[in-house]
């Protein structure tokens, strides 16, 4: 695994751009105050009206998948981002955002938006290490912090995903097109390499031109 992450100038990407934040439950706010710092103006999606204004990213914050999903349909959001998603909008989906994001849920899940191609397992570290801290790798970055609550793993990876980051062995990132899923909490840590690594991150043609990682994956299928 070679992975890089070209992080000159990252941040000033994101100044003059709108970040579109869910905002139905969860770690919303805490996402608003990070991006706000690095020069973002974020809008709260909070009802149907809201997805259907501009803005340039899109973030899934952590929370309660069951919850937000359940959410998203009732309030009309459901339809109008995952269009976006599929359209090519960059997207950060963390924790809960991953497993909205994921093509496959384990232990418990409900299906959410399904465009990214991994299979994920709620509460994959059980009780008993429920929320913990660590630092690792994160795509040719060392030492990046990640607070991890009651967190999903990705348990495997299809073609032409980008593995950006392992605990233990255990994949806690990825990258697909637009699409940059993590399992841990990088709002919650004062390190703004992973959001900034997201500003700066294009949208679906640009699939593979920021990220440089070659770890082969296994098709999900
Ligand atoms: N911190 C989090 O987002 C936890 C995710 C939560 N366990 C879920 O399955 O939705």
């Amino acid at each position: 695994m070679n992975q890089t992450v070209r992080t000159d100038g990252a941040a000033s990407c994101g100044q003059g751009q709108t970040v579109g934040v869910l905002a139905v439950q969860g770690a919303f706010v805490e996402h608003e105050r990070r991006f706000e710092r690095l020069g973002c103006r974020c809008i709260e999606l909070r009802q149907a009206s809201d997805a259907a204004k501009p803005f340039d990213r899109l973030v899934l914050p952590g929370g309660e998948s069951t919850v937000q999903i359940k959410l998203l349909h009732e309030l009309g959001m459901f339809e109008p981002l995952l269009e976006r998603i599929a359209a090519g909008m960059p997207v950060l989906g963390t924790c809960a955002g991953l497993i909205l994001l994921a093509a496959r849920v384990g232990n418990g899940g409900a299906g959410g938006f399904g465009t990214l191609p991994v299979a994920v397992r709620r509460n994959a570290y059980g009780r008993q290490l429920g929320s913990f801290h660590a630092s690792a790798a994160f795509a040719g970055l060392e030492h990046v912090p990640m607070t991890f609550i009651r967190a999903p793993l990705v348990v495997e990876a299809g073609e032409g995903v980008d593995v950006l980051a392992r605990i233990d062995g255990s994949i806690v990132a990825v990258r697909y097109g637009n699409q940059l899923g993590v399992a841990f909490h990088p709002e919650l840590d004062d390190d703004d390499r992973v959001l900034e690594a997201f500003l700066a991150m294009g949208g679906a043609e640009s699939a593979r031109a920021f990220w440089k990682s070659a770890e082969a994956v296994r098709p999900i299928g």
